[in-house]
């Protein structure tokens, strides 16, 4: 497939970067997506200046080739101090090669998920997300939809730069067929999706970035998306048929009530609000009082990048821990991690949270004999080991704590499957993609099993939450709205 562009502007001077491989010396990976690999490499003949490549696998990425072209083209016609544009891109066998500027601090979701798994200070969200929206006023005021606003892409340099990147699934409204200036297919990632993308039969436009913005702010906030602990086909059900509060992911934080300034929640809830009408511009965005006092991009290196590891140290870490979750990652000269480690060995049991829906670890103390599990505060189960006997305690409310509970065991069971399918695809056990003619049919009925598998564990998961709501509703003391 012959596709190549070249459209690098360094200092209002148009700097060509060359088109083969062999002008480039691949250093690390740094990074990797869904069908694609980033390398931190060097530009042999610019001076060895340091450049990101992203290496897209075009075979199993085949039905988002459209997206890859998009890619391409939209970039071509942008040009913002806050939007990261490729330098050219080429083919390289079966795979395409997008070489951009390298990012030293690489993305925001590697920065916190590495140093600060409890989120940023609001000064330095402040400085991030005020970039963040410069670069949307500029994509919104030129007819295109990001579409994927999140930290992993959201990319920051030495300097403390921010740059908003991965164009992958934007869209421009002027391209769509529609005359409503909307549009009706679902592209992004689950857990950061406005609510219209999903579920609208009217379609979404400028506003579900919007609603991905103010996810993204929780994100850096608290160090994850809110429901992230779900799968995502579950994050968006809930979603779908539970208002989604900031209130509620407030409480995902014990204590947390009063963690964060109230421009802060006002600019949020303003971003969430279901009706996408309602949503602010990110034009007004900029004018909201949280922006008033941002700090400069000084700011984020002094509290953020400094003391943090290179991009690929910290890519390289994640891979081990990934690989080795007990701990024989690479950590040898890392104390910190060894602490981590050490924790992670030492977790004996799980808890489950109600207001947050999940399951907290439970780290033993020395003498305990003891293990409880607890929910909504209240002790409803006690293992007594010496006499080997489990006394069920006090269980208020038995059938929501009973359907939260199927939800989360439906929730696990889809985990389990996951974790059943990548052991096979390890193992090579019939789970390999293929192009082969006569191993489709093959291909085609397990794909079929597994589509029947997820429909039905929707439909459990759907009635399930009927019920879970249903309880909730006839609660005695029902705030919910
Ligand atoms: N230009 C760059 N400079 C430095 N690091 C980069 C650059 N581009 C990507 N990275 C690093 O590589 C990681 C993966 O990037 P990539 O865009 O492939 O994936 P993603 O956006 O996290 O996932 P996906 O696009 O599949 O949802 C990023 O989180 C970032 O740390």
């Amino acid at each position: 497939m012959a596709m190549a562009t070249n459209e690098s502007e360094e200092a209002g001077k148009r700097v060509q970067y060359p088109l083969d491989s062999s002008s480039y010396k691949i250093l690390n990976e740094i990074g990797e997506g869904v069908s694609a690999v980033v390398y931190k490499a060097v530009c042999i003949p610019m001076n060895s200046t340091a450049v990101a490549i992203k290496s897209i696998d075009l075979d199993r990425s085949r039905p988002d080739l459209d997206d890859v072209r998009r890619e391409a083209k939209t970039l071509s016609l942008l040009l913002h101090p806050n939007i990261l544009k490729a330098h050219c891109s080429f083919t390289v066998d079966r795979r395409l090669w997008v070489v951009m500027p390298f990012m030293a601090a690489g993305s925001l979701q590697s920065i916190i998920s590495h140093a600060f798994p409890n989120g940023l200070t609001e000064p330095c969200i402040a400085v991030v997300l005020k970039d963040t929206l410069h670069a949307l006023s500029y994509l919104h005021a030129q007819g295109h939809l990001h579409r994927d606003i999140k930290a992993g892409n959201i990319l920051v340099d030495s300097n403390g730069q921010i740059k908003l990147g991965d164009f992958g699934v934007s869209t421009s409204i002027y391209e769509s067929t529609c005359t409503s200036l909307m549009l009706t297919d679902v592209a992004g990632t689950p857990y950061w999706m406005a609510p219209e993308v999903i579920h609208s039969h009217t379609g979404y436009s400028l506003k579900a970035d919007i609603w991905s913005f103010g996810i993204t702010a929780l994100e850096l906030a608290h160090g994850r998306p809110p429901l992230s602990h779900l799968p995502p086909s579950k994050s968006m059900m809930l979603k779908i048929t539970k208002r989604f509060r900031f209130s509620d992911f407030d409480k995902y934080r014990k204590g947390s009530g009063n963690k964060f300034s109230k421009a802060f929640k006002d600019m949020v809830a303003s971003c969430l609000d279901q009706d996408p009408s309602r949503r602010p511009t990110a034009d007004k965005l900029l004018k909201h009082p949280f922006f008033k006092n941002s700090k400069g991009s000084d700011f984020l290196v002094k509290n953020v990048l400094q003391g943090l590891p290179s991009v690929e140290r910290r890519y390289k870490e994640t891979k081990a821990n990934n690989l080795h979750p007990d701990g024989d990652g690479d950590s040898d000269d890392d104390p910190d991690m060894d602490q981590n480690v050490v924790k992670q060995r030492r977790i004996s049991g799980w808890n489950f949270n109600e207001e947050g829906l999940e399951l907290d670890p439970v780290f033993p103390n020395d003498d305990t004999t003891v293990k409880e599990v607890r929910f909504g505060g209240e002790t409803v189960i006690q293992e007594i080991r010496d006499s080997g006997s489990i006394g069920v305690e006090k269980v208020k409310n038995k059938e929501a704590m009973l359907a939260t509970l199927n939800v989360l065991k439906v929730s696990l069971e889809q985990e389990l499957w996951q974790v059943k399918f990548l052991v096979n695809t390890i193992e090579g056990v019939d789970t390999k993609v293929t192009d082969s003619q006569d191993q489709m049919p093959q291909e085609i009925s397990r794909l079929r099993a597994e589509l029947e598998y997820e429909r039905n564990k929707n439909l459990q998961l759907e009635l399930q939450l009927k019920t879970f709501n249903y309880n909730l509703s006839s609660a005695p003391n029902n705030t919910s709205n």
